[in-house]
């Protein structure tokens, strides 16, 4: 008779405590999910962000395509003005068709800063010039200078561009760049197993003299997305123009990873720009001059820009297993940590300007993200 009460006590029990994991785990999902974008400049957060508002709230009203013109423009300036203002700066210098120097001339007589008005003339200069073979040389050696991502796209749109209706497509409002020098936050909510669940996203500037704000929102975050431009092998800092952008991606990351204060968040690093990266690696740039122990590096496999990715995968993946800093080099009071899970590393290829792609990333994510959440309350 003992026996079988002390049985019931225990079934009794072992229900009470799974009543209350589910509770606690019900809890734990009403709780928001804090997702922390972070990288260094012009990796691609603000165009993650963008396309979270596409995918999960409402996409873009007409008037906020509208407001967008302004800095549309001022892309296509800073474009055109930027490879003729370098063509005899670089190393050896490239010059124009001979019959389009004096347009040449005319965008560079408007100095850098953005004309107040877009002119015919202006479009149809900006138009012939794109076409111009020096400027397309100079285009493809715009890793020897600083270049916006968008030239191309928006210099090859300057038809639709010029039409007095013009309205910004989706992709165009994806390709605008603008510099990033304030925290925002975007709110959403998705539905996860039968529930609703809460996503705060938050985006920083990357260029470092916005870095030593990062520790502000560390507090709360259960998710960092590290962002990586894998294209920018061959390119240097703007901030510099020295360093290496690729390695300063890793370095930060290597900081970041490491760091006493986000030691329990899940850690996704977005490799992104695959698009361009498969057109640099495809065109004959070589990974090797810029990190020489590339040489080496899987000599089995065939497909040079599978062989190129992997390479970066790896380097992340090393990070994680070896490289720990001596300290944090841009927030001088976050700590070093011995104790960093590194199995909440998880790394992804991406195309972030690709709705679909980041579409199928993100689906994936979510379920990491969740799972990390559980699991730091113990629950998993
Ligand atoms: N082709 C291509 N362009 C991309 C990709 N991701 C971002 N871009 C473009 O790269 C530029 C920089 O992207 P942003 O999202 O502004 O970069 P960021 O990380 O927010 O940069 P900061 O705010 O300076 O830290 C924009 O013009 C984007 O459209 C990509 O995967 N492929
Ligand atoms: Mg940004």
């Amino acid at each position: 008779m003992l026996c079988r009460n002390k049985k019931i006590n225990k079934e009794k029990e072992r229900s009470k405590a799974l009543d209350a994991t589910l509770k606690n785990e019900k809890k734990k999902l009403d709780r928001v999910q804090q997702i922390l974008l972070l990288g260094t400049g012009e990796a691609g957060k603000t165009t993650i962000i963008k396309q979270m508002k596409i995918i999960h709230i409402n996409g873009f009203s007409e008037e906020e395509k509208k407001e967008k013109i302004p800095n549309i423009k001022q892309n296509v300036h800073e474009s055109i003005y930027t490879l003729l203002y370098n063509m005899n700066k670089i190393n050896p210098p490239t010059t124009l068709e001979s019959k389009n120097c004096g347009l040449g001339e005319y965008i560079l007589r408007l100095g850098e800063a953005t004309p107040q008005e877009f002119t015919d003339e202006y479009y149809s200069a900006v138009k012939v010039l794109w076409s111009d073979s020096g400027i397309k040389e100079t285009f493809k050696r715009s890793n020897e200078f600083q270049l916006i991502d968008s030239a191309a796209h928006f210099l090859d749109r300057i038809d639709a561009l010029s039409n007095p209706n013009y309205i910004p497509t989706v992709q165009d409002m994806l390709y605008c760049r603008t510099m990033t020098v304030a925290i925002s936050k975007i709110e959403f909510t998705i539905p996860y197993k039968g529930q609703m669940i809460d996503f705060w996203m938050y985006d920083v500037g990357g260029q470092r003299g916005e870095r030593k704000k990062w520790i502000s929102v560390f507090e709360g975050i259960g998710a960092i997305l590290f962002l990586i431009a894998a294209s920018d092998f061959d390119q240097t800092l703007r901030e510099d123009g020295v360093t290496n952008r690729l390695k300063e991606g890793f370095k930060v990351f290597t900081d970041i990873f490491w760091s006493r204060f986000v030691r329990n968040a899940g850690k996704i690093v977005f490799l992104n720009k695959q698009d361009i990266l498969k057109r640099k690696i495809e065109s004959g740039k070589r990974l090797e001059i810029y990190f020489p122990e590339y040489e080496n590096y899987d000599k089995m496999e065939t497909n040079p820009y599978h062989r190129a990715k992997n390479f970066m995968r790896h380097t992340i993946l090393e990070i994680a297993s070896s490289k720990k800093p001596e300290s944090v080099e841009f927030m001088p009071d976050v700590d070093i940590t011995q104790n960093v899970k590194s199995e909440l590393l998880f790394v992804h290829f991406t195309i972030a300007t690709d709705t679909s792609n980041v579409k199928l990333v993100f689906n994936d994510i979510k379920d990491i993200i969740i799972a990390i959440n559980l699991g730091n309350s113990g629950l998993i």
